[in-house]
């Protein structure tokens, strides 16, 4: 078996509600600190967005997997966005949060911080709905694919977002390379990518599975969008603090980028 049809098979234990658990509850997500892993993704995504240079028509979030906040800041400033995911149960779970079901994981404090930060004083059920109302296709996706998203006819979106899905779908170094070129089709040249990943991370947990990743540091992932033909505006990365290495992965930190893909020269 391929290393990539590996991966495949690795994920089909992902378990969503253990991942959720894992990344998405304190002490990750601790919201009184700015300090936290969550809070610093947040701002990251919010300060980018703030700038007024990121817009337009379509945003596709590649490998969104069960979460919808790094969606949060960017819904002001797209007509639609396009979730995608490997797989179908993290694609029901994100339908089942835009239709509203109650059973779902519980998104308000992340959406309430966004509101404050972003310091709009727009109302965080205002913020949802607004949300929702844009999350309009919900796609399969397979960033190993050159055409990622298949035959879904898709026109090249305005701005892409990613978190933590190349690294943690890719074997090895060439194919997390081969994985961002291949997403970067999806893309208008001129159009914006936040990327937001992990740091010299060797696995991670989600329930039963246990997801090998590539360990990538800032350098390669500078050098892997440097080769896919980007402009990097903005690159940030943050250490995870002793007490948020909790045993669900080995990530030595997070980074976040704001990348333009070049127009064609
Ligand atoms: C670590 S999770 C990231 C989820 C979410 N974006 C976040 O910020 O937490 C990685 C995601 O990549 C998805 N995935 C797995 N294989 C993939 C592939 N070949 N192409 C695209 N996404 C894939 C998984 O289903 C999972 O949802
Ligand atoms: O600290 N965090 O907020 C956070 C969120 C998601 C993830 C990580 C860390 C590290 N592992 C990745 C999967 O490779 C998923």
């Amino acid at each position: 078996m391929s290393s990539i049809a590996a991966v495949g098979e690795s994920y089909q234990k992902f378990n969503p509600r253990a991942y959720l658990q894992n990344n998405y509850m304190p002490p990750r997500a601790d919201f009184s600190s700015e300090d936290c892993v969550v809070p610093w993704k947040l701002r990251c995504l919010a300060e980018a967005f703030a700038t007024g240079d990121i817009h337009g028509r379509t945003l596709i979030d590649v490998g969104s997997g069960p979460t919808i906040y790094q969606l949060l800041s960017a819904c002001d400033h797209f007509e639609e966005i396009i979730a995608t995911d490997y797989l179908e149960v993290n694609r029901a779970v994100l339908r089942r949060w835009v239709q509203g079901e109650p059973d779902g994981f519980d998104w308000s404090p992340y959406i309430k911080h966004v509101c404050r930060i972003e310091g709009k004083g727009e109302q965080w059920k205002e913020k949802e709905q607004k949300l929702r109302g844009k999350l309009r296709q919900i796609l399969p996706i397979d960033v190993h694919q050159p055409e990622p998203l298949g035959s879904q006819v898709c026109q090249p979106a305005d701005a892409l977002v990613s978190t933590f899905c190349l690294e943690a779908v890719s074997p090895d170094r060439p194919s997390f390379e081969r994985a961002l070129s291949n997403v970067t089709t999806l893309l208008k040249p001129g159009g914006h990518f936040l990327l937001i990943g992990a740091l010299e991370e060797s696995f991670y947990l989600a329930g039963e599975a246990k997801l090998s990743v590539v360990p990538v540091s800032e350098v390669d992932v500078k050098e892997a969008l440097s080769k896919s033909g980007y402009r990097i505006h903005d690159f940030r990365s943050y250490l995870m603090p002793p007490g948020l290495k909790i045993g669900v992965d080995d990530v030595s930190g997070v980074f976040f980028v704001h990348a333009q893909k070049k127009s064609v020269a």
